[in-house]
Formats: C-alpha cells, sequence, structure tokens
C-alpha cells in the first residue's frame, strides 16, 4: 500500500505539472482547471481504493467497465500523438466533443459544409478556418480517425460522396449505431479495410461539455463493429476518454441504436412531455390555476424531487416524501407501468423494425430540415404550460433572463 500510495502521489504531481505547462496557453485554460481537478481526483480515488478490476456486478450482470482513470492526459497525448481527429459535422456533439479533445491537448480539426451555420458556430469556438476548420472532404483527407457527427440524416446523403475518402489506415468513428445498423435504408457500408468503431455519450453534447468544465465526465456506451488492426476496441476507449467520458460500458452498434432511439422516444423526452401535458391538462380542467398546476406537475420535478433521483435513486426520493405521498406513490406507480408497458413495447417495434428511422431519414434529409423542426419546437413552446413555465422560472431567487 505504501508504494502504492508513493507512486499515486508521483503521478498526481506529475499531472499537476502538465495541467500547470497548459495553463499558460490561454486555449487550454478552462479545461486545464479541470484536469488538475480530474488528476487530482483520481490519484485520490487510487490511493482510496486500489480497485482495477473493470468486471462489475450490476444488479446480478457482469458487466466490462473502462474508466477515465486508466487514461491519465500524459497517456492519453502520448496515444494519439501521430494522429489527427478528424471531426466532421458541428452539431451538438461535434461542439461538445471537438472543444473536449482540443482541450486535451489533442490534434483535433473540424470539416462542415462552408458557410453554413455549423461553420459559423465553429469559428465562434475558436476554430481557424485554414489551420483547424476545413471542407468536410478536406477535413478527412487530413485526418486519420474520421469522427463522423454529421446528423443522421447528413451521414446517409453524404455517404456516396465521403466513403472514397476513407482510406485504408484512417479510423471511423460514430457516436450512434444508426447510419451502420440501418444500412438497408442509409446505404452507410464502410470500407472493409478501416476500424469502425462508436462513443456514444449518454447525453447532451451540451452537457459533455459542462461536465468535462466541471472536472466530471459523461458515461458513453463504446464499440466496435469492425476491428482490422486488433486495436479498436483501445482505441475507442481513448476516444471515449479524450471526449470527455467518465466510464463507459461496452455494447454493440445495435444495441446502442436500438435503446438510445426507444430512450430518446420514451422517457427522456417524448414520453415527459406526454406525461407533463397529460396531468397538467388535468389540473386545469379541473379549476386549477395555471401558477398551481405547473408547480405541481414540471417545477417541483425538476427543481426538487427529480435532482434527488439522480443523487440516490427512486427510494430516497420517495422516503423524502411524506408518508401520505409515499403510500399514494406505491400504490400508483404500478398502475402507471402497466398502462405504459405497451406502449414502449410498441415503441420498441418500431425502432426495430426500421420505422422510426425512416421518418428520421425522410425528415431530416429535407433542405428545409431546420426550419421544419423549429417550427414544430416553437409550438411546443407556445402550448400554455411552457408559456406559464417562463413566469415560473422568472420568480426563481437566482433567475437570469433567458435568451
Ligand atoms: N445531440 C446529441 O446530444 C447526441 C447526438 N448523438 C449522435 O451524434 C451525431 C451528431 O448529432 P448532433 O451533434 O446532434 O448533430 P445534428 O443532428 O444536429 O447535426 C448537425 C450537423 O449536421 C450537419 N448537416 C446536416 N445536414 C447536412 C447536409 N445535408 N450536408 C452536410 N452537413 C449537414 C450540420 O451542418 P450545417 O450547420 O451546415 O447544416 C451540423 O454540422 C448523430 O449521429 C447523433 O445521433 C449521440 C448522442 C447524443
Ligand atoms: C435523448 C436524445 C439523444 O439520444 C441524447 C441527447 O442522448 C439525442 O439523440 O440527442
Ligand atoms: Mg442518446
Ligand atoms: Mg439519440
Amino acid at each position: 500500500m505504501a508504494s502504492s500510495t508513493a507512486s499515486c502521489l508521483r503521478a498526481l504531481s506529475r499531472h499537476t505539472r502538465v495541467a500547470q505547462r497548459l495553463l499558460t496557453k490561454k486555449s487550454f485554460q478552462t479545461a486545464s482547471y479541470s484536469l488538475l481537478a480530474r488528476h487530482q481526483s483520481v490519484t485520490n480515488k487510487r490511493v482510496l481504493a486500489t480497485r482495477g478490476l473493470k468486471t462489475l456486478d450490476f444488479a446480478g450482470s457482469k458487466e466490462v467497465v473502462y474508466e477515465r482513470s486508466d487514461w491519465p492526459l500524459a497517456k492519453l497525448q502520448n496515444y494519439f500523438k501521430n494522429d489527427t481527429l478528424a471531426l466532421i459535422g458541428y452539431g451538438s456533439q461535434g461542439h461538445g466533443q471537438g472543444l473536449n479533445a482540443r482541450d486535451n491537448g489533442l490534434n483535433v480539426i473540424i470539416g462542415v459544409r462552408k458557410d453554413g451555420e455549423s461553420w459559423r458556430q465553429a469559428i465562434e469556438d475558436g476554430w481557424v478556418p485554414g489551420e483547424s476548420l476545413f471542407s468536410i472532404e478536406e477535413a478527412i483527407d487530413r485526418g486519420t480517425i474520421i469522427m463522423n457527427l454529421l446528423s443522421d440524416a447528413a451521414q446517409s446523403s453524404t455517404w456516396s460522396h465521403i466513403s472514397p475518402l476513407i482510406t485504408k489506415g484512417k479510423t471511423l468513428y460514430f457516436s450512434h449505431g444508426f447510419s451502420v445498423v440501418y444500412k438497408d435504408d442509409t446505404k452507410v457500408i464502410p470500407p472493409k479495410d478501416v476500424d469502425v468503431i462508436l462513443v456514444a455519450p449518454k447525453g447532451s453534447g451540451r452537457t459533455v461539455r459542462t461536465l468535462f468544465k466541471e472536472g466530471r465526465g459523461i458515461n458513453s456506451s463504446v464499440a466496435v463493429f469492425q476491428d482490422v488492426t486488433g486495436k479498436a476496441m483501445e482505441k475507442a476507449v481513448a476516444i471515449g476518454v479524450a471526449i470527455g467520458s467518465g466510464y463507459m460500458y461496452e455494447t454493440t452498434f445495435e444495441k446502442e441504436v436500438f435503446s438510445d432511439l426507444t430512450g430518446e422516444r420514451g422517457v427522456l423526452a417524448a414520453a415527459i412531455q406526454g406525461l407533463f401535458c397529460a396531468q397538467y391538462k388535468v389540473l386545469r380542467a379541473n379549476g386549477h390555476s395555471p401558477s398551481e398546476a405547473f408547480n405541481e406537475t414540471v417545477e417541483e420535478a425538476t427543481q426538487s424531487l427529480y435532482p434527488l433521483i439522480g443523487e440516490k435513486g427512486m427510494d430516497y426520493m420517495f422516503n423524502a416524501c411524506s408518508t401520505t405521498a409515499r403510500r399514494g406513490a406505491l400504490d400508483w406507480a404500478p398502475i402507471f407501468e402497466a398502462t405504459n408497458r405497451p406502449v414502449f413495447e410498441k415503441l420498441y417495434e418500431s425502432v426495430k423494425n426500421g420505422t422510426e428511422t425512416r421518418k428520421a431519414l425522410e425528415f431530416n434529409g429535407r433542405a428545409t430540415y431546420r426550419e421544419d423542426l423549429a417550427k414544430e419546437l416553437k409550438e411546443i413552446d407556445e402550448q400554455e404550460i411552457w408559456r406559464v413555465g417562463k413566469v415560473v422560472r422568472s420568480l426563481r431567487p437566482d433567475y437570469t433572463p433567458e435568451h
């Protein structure tokens, strides 16, 4: 234990020196603070619990996990010293993953349509045309690891054009199993002579960035579709760390896309909007004020109770409520489960048989996809429940005006 403690302290001082060096470079400043925190906490963890064991028991199922602590910054930088990460597409994930990998000291370039919205945003984030910002084709040409973060629809529509550029020796990376799994619809069939890997952050690209800046990490899944070099999984895990993952669990491309499309069409986004609206409307129809209906539906959920679930689980949240609430929650939870399970079965089938994929490809493949989505999202924003939400949020003592 004494020698392991001494080696951890040596590691800490090494990592601290690396981070301090980075502090002298302005573009690395924000991340460097989080790196200092990150290596401090990693080293502390090693001293307290020399685990090293990567197969964990998840409620009776054994799963392999990969942790950031196995990839200190110096090791990560050395691993990618001869690589250029060419990140194609600069939406939510392009922004988060690109900036994190750059702040981790890796050689990252961006490839997007010239003079589009992403081009503008990339410049705003400090990517420089001709130096670190290129057309899609030029970025692929310059890159060794091609990170395809175009929209899923654009991955399909651009494929015939960009696939000849993904030559032997390069690596093809995705953050979703979508393009490769639904190949009959997307026509994305990777070249046979490149590694094809996936790291799928389980959260928005915006959170990928904010968690990294806080010295924390997003959970991601990791998978290999094609292993030409024999090193594909190791490379995927290393990229996962580079883009800001805290820990990664293993999956396949198919399992990733089936679960992801189900999750976002279910509890993560669609189901929660449906549930909120249903309860809000019943309260309003029974004479409750907008204030009361919103507070009992959304504000209390997001500001008080859901964070408790995130902190310590559902029973902890139930226990933090009155015994009256606990009785009612215990009685009604199985009713909601039984009522909703058939909806989730239907949803899963629609994902598995490709219906959801074809809809996404058709809709987001339109030239007007941004405006079309914005129009429907505006309709949600204009629903009474969310108009009330704006007023309620403005009454929070720590409110800062929304734009
Ligand atoms: N959003 C998220 O948080 C998550 C996303 N993912 C996955 O990551 C990948 C990227 O998603 P996300 O970051 O949300 O990006 P978006 O789906 O918002 O796609 C945006 C990017 O696609 C480009 N694009 C769209 N149409 C075209 C086209 N016809 N030709 C060229 N470029 C085009 C846009 O460029 P332009 O501005 O020029 O239109 C922009 O750079 C997807 O596979 C997604 O499923 C995974 C986990 C979470
Ligand atoms: C929940 C939506 C998501 O799957 C995500 C942020 O993980 C997405 O595709 O954006
Ligand atoms: Mg997702
Ligand atoms: Mg998704």
